[in-house]
């Protein structure tokens, strides 16, 4: 825990230890709903924390929040030690949506040539996107490709590129909102490994997937469940603690034993309106 007990608080930047985000009483509204209920979590840095629940209990909406795009986001969350949203923050994260974001007649260079020169524009900075883009397809093992249209690449491919971008200018934290989707399991295999070399070399992953098996594959584990994280944990301690040979039976157990609570509440809730009622 921070001591802020001298009344100053450290200075904020790349070198400021504690978690890569760090959530508390997080809620946020979407429409008529309260999609996050008061969330309390911490990321570590360096890791691949898992965000892994079924559809729709609000795994997008949750990284939305974290890189700043969500709106009605209230509590605390802070990002790489500054509250998620704030400017500087811009370069230090990379997001990758569920839809590809890549022009698909442009080659896969020139992709990465257009958003390093919306990431760092002027003429002075030509050498730099050079070697960045360089870097960042080298990253994702696409320099066979790299003058290839978009168009024609595969799914696993694609995702390759979109990821390429996100990692352009080395950002610490990389967001990546069910970047496997509807990916054979060999593509999805080469994809978690390169997530693996990524997070090797320093950078902190929130990755989200609503496939279970992925989630043996991270550091730690976020499991959601209808706006509420139902285990914060490591996929060992969490197999361990419910007595499952599987992260999936683990959540099942866990989702068992929520809906079960619910129900008991809301039957002596019942039972004491009823009591009210015949009074
Ligand atoms: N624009 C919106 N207005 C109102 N409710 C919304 C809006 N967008 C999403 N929601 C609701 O918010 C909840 C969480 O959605 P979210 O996309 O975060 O879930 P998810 O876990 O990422 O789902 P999936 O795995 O299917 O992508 C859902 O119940 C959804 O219906």
């Amino acid at each position: 825990m921070m001591n802020y007990g001298s009344g100053k608080a450290p200075e904020p930047g790349p070198g400021t230890p504690g978690p890569a985000i760090k959530a508390a009483d997080l809620t946020v509204v979407r429409g008529p709903r309260t999609v996050l209920k008061g969330l309390r979590f911490d990321v570590p840095r360096g890791q691949i924390t898992g965000l892994l629940g079924p559809s729709g209990c609000g795994k997008s909406t949750l990284m939305r929040a974290v890189v700043g795009t969500q709106a009605k986001v209230t509590g605390t969350l802070d990002v790489l030690g500054e509250p998620a949203g704030s400017a500087p923050l811009r370069s230090r994260i990379g997001y990758v949506t569920q839809a590809p974001s890549v022009y698909l007649d442009l080659t896969v260079r020139q992709n990465l040539e257009y958003f390093a020169a919306i990431l760092i524009p002027g003429r002075g900075y030509a050498d730099l996107r050079r070697d960045y883009v360089t870097r960042a397809i080298t990253d994702v093992d696409l320099e066979s490709h790299q003058d290839a249209l978009a168009g024609t690449l595969s799914g696993g491919q694609l995702s390759r590129v979109s990821l390429a971008v996100a990692l352009l200018g080395t950002p610490e934290l990389l967001v990546l909102d069910e970047p496997t989707v509807g990916l054979d399991p060999v593509l999805r295999r080469d994809l978690w490994n390169l997530f693996h070399d990524i997070a090797g070399r320093g950078t902190t992953i929130l990755v989200s997937s609503h496939v279970m098996d992925e989630a043996e594959r991270c550091h730690r584990l976020l499991l959601m469940r209808e706006g509420e994280v139902l285990a914060d944990d490591t996929p060992d301690a969490l197999r361990h603690r419910m007595d499952t040979d599987t992260v999936e039976a683990a959540f099942l157990r866990l989702v068992d034993e929520a809906t079960a609570a619910e129900k008991s509440s809301a039957t002596a809730t019942g039972s004491s309106s009823t009591k009210e009622t015949s009074r």
